[in-house]
């Protein structure tokens, strides 16, 4: 009875509560282009994650940073940052790749309107057209940017043993430091490969390097075909938007609160450097795949009706070599396509994690501005957010939608600024991970950052795009697969069970609490065994046909709702 009437529950609330004010939105980029010139779109900061080489292959991460330096949106309007938690010397040094590999990869994409723009995701196509007319010309290109991908592949692979041999020739015959050294003949400032204090994952200072400065206002166009340059690109912008590495410091000491912890020293860290008034995030295995994703959301932001007022916009996650039957569940359609995009008629979808375009003082724990009453408020919330005068000060600049991106310049002082913001002791005492920035202490530190900002008042929106704006990789083994679901469904209950969350809606309630569903189903399992256990204490009764047409009338109903649902989310049977 219980088990019933827990379905009968979750069936209201995950299928029905959400959807009585279904609405659909979809993004105009033509509007968009009319009433926003190139000149005043706002600026973005891009910040993408990730830990250790190895677990988190560098080629991936690469080609995300790639498809982000090559993305449709003005070059001097947006910034990416990779946020490397283990302060690995590979990661820097395949930076320092990228950003070479770029000045072709970029104006390549560009002169020929190439899509996807992640090179592996490009090259591995099996059919390939030429949208930018030119054939004969593109076939050369292509070509000879395929070759140089080819080489910049085999310079990201070889680069552990590249360090690791550049180290091991450092290191001969001293006097016992087994250093990692960087090309320049210094020791590496973060882990090395043979761990030491100070210079271990979880033990070493906190840096930030710029890779590619802040590009110029004006185009500025390329040359035609030479020995150093061999496409001809006379007519392309060769400029490249800001690229930013950040390790934040890490000491045993302090929690270092995984994901949320370093998105948290991102975010502040980018408030120094380019403080862009909106700001998107991808794991280290999301590209863009449509290189006008950063413009879709923007549809929504800039939106007179509202835009003002949202938080967040979601778009959907679409994955990469998923097996056909997808069975592990990876694509989750109904959940991304159907039951997030019905959430648009309350306060909008919860946060994802990934693909997310968030308003900067959203995250700064500030209200709404139709609940604010705009710089007392502004003024009053920064002295909350930690003690460093040049952040303090980059509040209100960072809340200003018109605002340009200013190039600053990064001395020792500045530099020194910068350190500060990233250290752990940063936020000793302040309010950072709870009403402050991403939330800490929970698995699933997206749902729970997306309830907070839903109870200070904010709204979100759901919106997809064809082609998809990002795709990425799911787990394609069963115990990964598990580990995360496992993961999900304890941080869901976490956030259940913390009460520090104030849920808006009673539809939201279903995000925290559809693990307990599981424990139920388990019972029913065993249900048809019972008997082995006893005979007396279990009696099934034998269905009466009353409850048997009762039956089939629900569950045939329930399977036409769900075909309309279907239809409406756009959808096929098989997803
Ligand atoms: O200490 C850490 C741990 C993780 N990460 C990054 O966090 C991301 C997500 O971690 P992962 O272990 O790959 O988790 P997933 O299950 O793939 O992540 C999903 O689930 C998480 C929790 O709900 C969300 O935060 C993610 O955005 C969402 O992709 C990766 O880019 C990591 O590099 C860090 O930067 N530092
Ligand atoms: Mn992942």
């Amino acid at each position: 009875m219980v088990a019933d009437a827990w379905f009968g529950f979750s069936w209201l609330l995950n299928n029905q509560l959400p959807k009585l004010n279904p609405i659909k939105r979809v993004p105009d980029l033509a509007a968009l282009a009319e009433r926003h010139s190139e000149a005043i779109l706002p600026g973005i900061d891009d910040f993408v994650m990730t830990i250790n080489p190895v677990d988190e292959p560098v080629m991936y991460t690469v080609n995300t940073i790639l498809s982000i330096l090559a993305a449709d949106y003005p070059i001097d309007k947006y910034a990416s940052y990779l946020s490397d938690d283990d302060g690995s010397l590979v990661h820097y040094e395949a930076m320092i790749h990228v950003a070479h590999f770029a000045a072709l990869w970029v104006p390549f994409c560009r002169k020929h309107c190439i899509e996807p723009r992640s090179p592996e995701n490009y090259f591995r196509m099996k059919t390939r057209s030429c949208v930018g007319g030119m054939a004969g010309e593109f076939m050369s290109d292509h070509r000879c940017v395929r070759k140089e991908y080819g080489e910049f592949k085999v310079r990201i692979d070889s680069l552990s043993t590249t360090v690791r041999r550049r180290s091991d020739a450092y290191n001969k015959g001293d006097d016992g430091v087994h250093a990692t050294w960087m090309a320049d003949g210094t020791q590496w400032a973060g882990a090395w490969i043979e761990q030491a204090d100070n210079h271990r994952r979880g033990q070493h200072t906190g840096i930030v390097q710029v890779m590619l400065g802040y590009p110029s206002c004006k185009p500025q166009l390329g040359s035609s075909a030479n020995t150093k340059n061999p496409i001809d690109l006379s007519n392309i912008d060769k400029r490249l938007p800001m690229l930013v590495y950040i390790s934040r410091e890490k000491h045993p000491g302090y929690d270092n609160q995984k994901k949320a912890g370093a998105m948290n020293v991102m975010l502040r860290v980018s408030a120094l450097l380019s403080n862009a008034p909106f700001v998107i995030n991808f794991d280290w295995d999301h590209y863009i795949n449509n290189s006008q994703a950063l413009r879709d959301p923007m549809c929504f932001m800039l939106d007179p009706r509202g835009g003002q007022n949202t938080a967040f916009v979601q778009l959907p996650q679409r994955f990469d070599d998923v097996d056909l039957t997808d069975r592990y569940s990876n694509h989750n359609r109904v959940f991304f396509d159907g039951t997030m995009l019905s959430l648009n008629g309350l306060q909008g979808t919860t946060y994802l994690g990934i693909g997310t375009m968030f308003h900067r003082v959203a995250l700064y724990g500030m209200e709404p501005p139709r609940y604010r009453a705009e710089s007392i408020k502004l003024v009053r919330k920064a002295a909350e957010l930690g003690n460093s005068t040049q952040f303090l000060n980059s509040i209100p600049d960072g809340a200003i939608q018109e605002r340009y991106i200013t190039p600053v310049l990064v001395d020792e002082g500045f530099s020194n600024d910068i350190t500060t913001l990233m250290t752990c002791a940063y936020e000793d005492g302040s309010p950072w991970g709870r009403v402050i920035g991403w939330v800490y202490n929970i698995a699933t530190e997206d749902v729970v950052t997306g309830f907070r900002i839903h109870w200070q008042g904010w709204r979100s929106m759901y919106c997809s795009m064809e082609p998809a704006a990002f795709r990425g990789m799911a787990p394609i083994n069963l115990t990964d697969r598990l580990y995360q679901v496992l993961r999900w469904s304890g941080g869901s209950l976490e956030v259940f069970f913390s009460r520090s969350i104030d849920l808006q809606r009673i539809a939201y309630l279903n995000m925290s609490i559809y693990p307990i569903a599981t424990m139920f189903v388990l019972a029913y399992s065993f249900f048809p065994v019972m008997w082995l256990f006893s005979e007396q204490s279990y009696y099934i009764q034998r269905p009466f046909d009353m409850y048997i047409m009762y039956l089939v009338a629900a569950i045939a109903m329930m399977h036409v709702i769900g075909m309309f649902e279907l239809k409406w989310a756009g959808i096929t049977l098989l997803d």
